[in-house]
């Protein structure tokens, strides 16, 4: 048996695997600490990369080291798309989005958005509707749970508030789901609203639901439970069959209303475009665009104040440089700030940033050879493996980050003269790097050409976009105006907070 079964596979020599079981008996034990024993296993293997085999799974590649990200993202990007076994598993709720889609389905999207992403007219429709949340909602909340001494779980404050956000981006809908009115922050809608609220909710559902498809020991058994229609499978199509109704309802109206519409939502956007979409596309769309903003920006925004509850010293520097900005600029008695504010505020971009290395909201990323291969460090990948970039572990990697990588040190960011200093993205890959770059970070995919000298040619109007870019170039970025809630009339989160946030 051992004969016939002997692998040609070439496994780190830190990370060999069980004769058919593979590396199954290794992860069982640390199946719920999957982060941190990913890492110890990446920071162990002589070039922070390893192959992994789970019976009944293809095997796959894992790495956290920043030139063999850089050749599966960028260098031999067309050889990684994110494939089947990916798109398999989201597929039911994501359709054929942004975020699930691959070749000419992606690059339209692509297109489309990241041109949207870099008007003006947009970004100003960002922060208007940011401001409008923090003024009229997340500041009443987080005054009255203060007054009142209560409790709260504050990530889910920070899911209830990003929703609110991206449906208003991305939908032109507003579905108030961080209604001040509510203690708890669970929306109490009248019979009006019902179905924004019971949209909120499945939404939430569904996108939980399908994440937890990943993490079956035994791959594809979600795909039994499917058959059957039973437990989390069939609360799954529940949610996912109320998020498409609604979805269905908001774009055929939003078609109707087409010739006389002044709407500056994304949705708007792509039925105004010149491409004939159907409905069915549009709201694949939508919804990779409401996932993509939501859980990323309240788990950005819930870890950054986790952080900051133990550090009073990089509270106090934030509130410093706060201050000082808004002094030089018009005093001190107006609530919210425009982009060129926080452009200035270069303490505060760092210590967001190293929160996001240590905590980053979209831990592991993965894509699928098309031909074999070999990657810079030598490590073979066979067609159809899998590849993931571990984005957790790389912000850990004493390579990647010095002795020192384990702390919490937003200085790291800051140039001798003061100013925030970015990272290359394929050592940084919190925002993901290449041509699939997040488009909801600041710069955008600017930031990417630099790094990655790609001209997005064929999907970019040079001329408009430049016409319509600020003067500095600076996008709209949800958090930093989430983050800065607090601040306005001078009040501390954390004193608001003390230790019971909920992480
Ligand atoms: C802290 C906040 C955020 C983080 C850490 C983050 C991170 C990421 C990552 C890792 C990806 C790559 C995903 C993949 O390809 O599998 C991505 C893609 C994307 N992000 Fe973000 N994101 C954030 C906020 C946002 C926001 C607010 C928006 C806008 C609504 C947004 C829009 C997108 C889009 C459209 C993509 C797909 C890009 C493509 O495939 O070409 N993101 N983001």
């Amino acid at each position: 048996i051992w004969k016939r079964t002997k692998d040609p596979i070439v496994y780190s020599p830190t990370f060999k695997p069980y004769p058919l079981a593979g590396h199954l008996p290794r992860y069982l034990p640390n199946r719920n600490r999957v982060a941190d024993w990913l890492t110890e296993v990446l920071a162990a293997a002589p070039t922070n990369t390893v192959v992994l085999r789970i019976p009944g799974d293809v095997p796959g590649v894992l790495t956290a080291n920043p030139a063999n990200v850089e050749y599966i993202l960028r260098t031999n990007f067309d050889n990684y798309p994110k494939g089947g076994r990916f798109s398999d598993i989201v597929h039911d709720f994501l359709g054929i989005g942004i975020f699930n889609a691959d070749g000419e389905t992606w690059r339209v999207q692509r297109k489309t958005a990241s041109f949207e992403f870099n008007t003006r007219s947009l970004r100003s429709f960002v922060v208007q509707c940011v401001n409008q949340e923090i003024q009229t909602r997340l500041i009443l909340l987080l005054e009255r749970v203060s007054t009142n001494g209560q409790v709260i779980d504050l990530q889910d404050v920070f899911e209830r508030f990003a929703f609110d956000n991206v449906c208003k981006v991305s939908f032109g809908l507003d579905p108030n789901y961080l209604n001040p009115e509510s203690t708890d922050g669970l929306a109490q809608h009248n019979n009006g609203e019902n179905s924004r609220t019971s949209f909120s909710e499945a939404f939430r559902n569904a996108a939980n639901l399908s994440a937890g498809r990943f993490w079956y020991a035994i791959p594809r058994f979600w795909k039994i439970k499917k058959f059957f229609n039973v437990g989390s499978e069939r609360r799954l199509s529940e949610s996912i069959a109320t998020v498409h109704n609604f979805a269905d309802q908001v774009i055929r109206s939003r078609k109707k209303e087409k010739q006389t519409s002044q709407n500056h939502d994304l949705l708007s956007r792509f039925v105004a475009s010149s491409g004939n979409y159907s409905d069915k596309f549009l709201r694949d769309i939508v919804i990779s665009f409401l996932l993509a903003g939501r859980e990323t920006t309240s788990s950005a925004l819930s870890w950054f104040f986790w952080i900051l509850s133990s550090r009073p010293d990089v509270e106090a520097k934030i509130l410093d440089e706060i201050h000082a900005v808004r002094a030089k600029n018009r005093g001190t008695e107006k609530c919210g700030y425009d982009f060129e504010e926080l452009k200035e505020m270069h303490y505060l971009h760092a210590a967001l940033t190293e929160s996001m290395r240590l905590y980053p909201p979209v831990p592991v990323n993965s894509a699928q050879a098309l031909k074999d291969d070999v990657l810079p460090d030598g490590t073979q990948i066979k067609n159809n493996w899998f590849i993931s970039y571990n984005a957790y572990a790389m912000g850990r990697m004493e390579a990647n980050w010095g002795k020192d990588c384990r702390e919490y040190r937003p200085e790291r960011w800051i140039h001798a003269d003061g100013t925030f200093q970015q990272e290359s993205p394929y050592k940084f890959t919190t925002f993901h790097a290449g041509p699939m770059m997040c488009l909801g970070k600041e710069n955008g995919v600017h930031s990417d050409e630099v790094h990655s000298g790609i001209h997005f040619g064929p999907f970019c109007d040079g001329d408009r976009r430049k016409k319509e870019m600020s003067p500095k170039g600076y996008v709209a970025h949800a958090p930093h105006e989430g983050r800065l809630a607090g601040s306005c009339e001078g009040k501390k989160l954390l004193e608001v907070f003390p230790s019971h946030l909920c992480v």
